[in-house]
């Protein structure tokens, strides 16, 4: 379970989050939609504790983020997967080398990288592409393996900062798809989003930041309160 209580976060004079509330269930999976500038990645960048919050109080789990001290931050990678908008690899080293190292910073033993590796390329379907370094892959291959890196601790919870950005209709598509996969089998999914077509698509809960607060939370979906029925992807 994720639980935001009044959290508010400021940079300087600019408002990153301001006293949003919210609280999401095991299992769920949420859009988090609004504006460039509304907060959705300063929201996302709490949760992980990569910043802190100026007041509020902020659960994933059993963790309570703020509280977390620095040499702790393993605990809070146990409960989620994070994939960035702009995700970093090693250019290297090979997909297989890059989740490897990974594994090394998150302390799994050795004898369990194989199968960790082999497990979160397959959910994937990356299952094909160890060998190969990173500029070598498209962007929605890049996209997958960062997903695939996201769940290489097998987490809960799993947050995504605009996973379909810069794909085609097919690779989002496609994308999506792994996303309800790893939802159905019962991973907690949390995906902030621009895509206004595939959140009116595939309906989901959907939180709606504007200027740093919370607008709306509707549990049937869409992307505005005045989703268009007619702007959605065939599948
Ligand atoms: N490190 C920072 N220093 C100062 N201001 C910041 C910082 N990070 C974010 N902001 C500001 O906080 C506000 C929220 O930014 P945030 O990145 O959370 O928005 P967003 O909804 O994710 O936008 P986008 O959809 O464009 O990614 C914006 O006004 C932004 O300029």
């Amino acid at each position: 379970m994720i639980e935001l209580k009044n959290v508010t976060k400021k940079y300087g004079q600019v408002w990153g989050i301001k006293d949003l509330s919210v609280q999401i269930e095991e299992g769920e999976f949420v859009y988090l939609v609004g504006p460039s500038g509304a907060g959705k990645t300063t929201f996302f960048k709490l949760l992980a504790a990569q910043e802190q919050a100026d007041s509020g109080s902020i659960r994933v789990g059993n963790i309570e983020v703020e509280r977390l001290h620095r040499e702790q931050i393993y605990k809070l990678r146990r409960q989620l997967g994070i994939v960035l908008q702009r995700d970093l690899f090693f250019p290297r080293l090979t997909v297989k080398e890059n989740l490897e190292t990974c594994l090394s910073a998150l302390e799994v033993p050795q004898e369990k990288w194989g199968l960790r590796i082999e497990q979160a390329l397959a959910s994937v379907k990356m299952g094909q592409m160890t060998e190969r370094l990173p500029a070598q892959l498209s962007v929605g291959q890049q996209k997958k393996v960062a997903l695939a890196r996201a769940l290489l601790n097998q987490p809960p919870v799993v947050i995504a900062d605009e996973p379909t950005a810069n794909l085609d209709v097919k690779s989002a598509k496609e994308m999506m798809q792994i996303f309800f996969r790893i939802n159905q089998a019962g991973t907690t999914v949390l995906m902030a989003t621009h895509d206004s077509t595939m959140v009116n698509s595939l309906r989901h809960r959907t939180l709606e930041i504007q200027n740093s607060q919370l607008v709306r939370d509707d549990r049937q979906g869409g992307y505005s309160r005045f989703a268009d029925e007619k702007d959605v992807y065939v599948w």
